[in-house]
C-alpha cells in the first residue's frame, strides 16, 4: 500500500496490539472512521467510547442504530481477543443482537460489556450502550466465535 505512514499500521485505537502491520490501518477502519476508542479492556470487563458528531447520527440526529451494534461489536471482539490471542487463537464476531432503547442526541456514548460465558470456543458478552447520564440507550448480545487462528 502506498501513501500511508508506517505507524498508521500500528495506531490500535486502544485495542491490544498483536500484529506488526495490519492490512487495514486502525485510523482506516471502521472503528477507525466512526471515532471509536476502547478505555478498558479488563478480565471480563471492557469499555469503549465515541462522541457522538453527526458522523454516528443519522439524518434525524439520534445516534444510528449501525453504530451501536459496531461499539458493541468492536468491544467484544477486542476484549475477547485480548485473552486468546496470546493462546494461540483468534475471536470472530458470530452473532450481534442490539436492540434501541432511547435515542442519544449529544454527548459521548459509552460501552461497557460484561463477559457471560467465556467457553473453549464460543465467548457471550452482554454490552450495555449508556450516554453519559448513565441511561440505557442500548443492550447488545454479542457471541464471538474462539477458533485457533490459521498459520
Ligand atoms: C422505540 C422507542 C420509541 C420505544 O419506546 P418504549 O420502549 O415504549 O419506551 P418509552 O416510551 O419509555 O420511551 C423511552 C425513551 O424513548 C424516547 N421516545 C419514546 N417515544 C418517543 C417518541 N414518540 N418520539 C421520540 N422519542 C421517543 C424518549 O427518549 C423516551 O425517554 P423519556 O423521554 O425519558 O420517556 C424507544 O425505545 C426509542 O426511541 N429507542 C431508540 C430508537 C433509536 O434511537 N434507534 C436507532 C436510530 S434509527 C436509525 O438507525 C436510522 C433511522 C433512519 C435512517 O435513515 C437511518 C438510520
Amino acid at each position: 500500500m502506498t501513501g500511508i505512514a508506517p505507524d498508521e499500521h500500528r495506531e490500535t485505537l486502544g485495542m491490544a496490539d498483536v500484529l506488526e502491520r495490519y492490512p487495514v490501518p486502525g485510523p482506516r477502519s471502521l472503528d477507525g472512521v466512526l471515532g471509536f476508542r476502547l478505555t478498558e479492556i479488563g478480565e471480563d470487563e471492557a469499555r469503549g467510547e465515541v462522541e457522538v458528531t453527526d458522523r454516528v447520527c443519522q439524518r434525524f440526529g439520534v445516534v444510528h442504530g449501525g453504530v451501536y451494534a459496531a461499539l458493541a461489536e468492536v468491544t467484544a471482539s477486542e476484549a475477547t481477543l485480548a485473552h486468546v490471542w496470546p493462546r494461540g487463537d483468534g475471536a470472530m464476531g458470530q452473532s450481534n443482537n442490539t436492540s434501541f432503547l432511547r435515542p442519544c442526541r449529544s454527548g459521548t456514548l459509552h460501552a461497557h460489556a460484561r463477559a457471560r460465558h467465556r467457553g473453549r470456543t464460543t465467548w457471550v458478552w452482554d454490552v450495555d450502550l449508556l450516554d453519559d447520564d448513565g441511561r440505557l440507550c442500548a443492550s447488545s448480545r454479542v457471541t464471538m466465535a474462539v477458533r485457533p487462528r490459521p498459520d
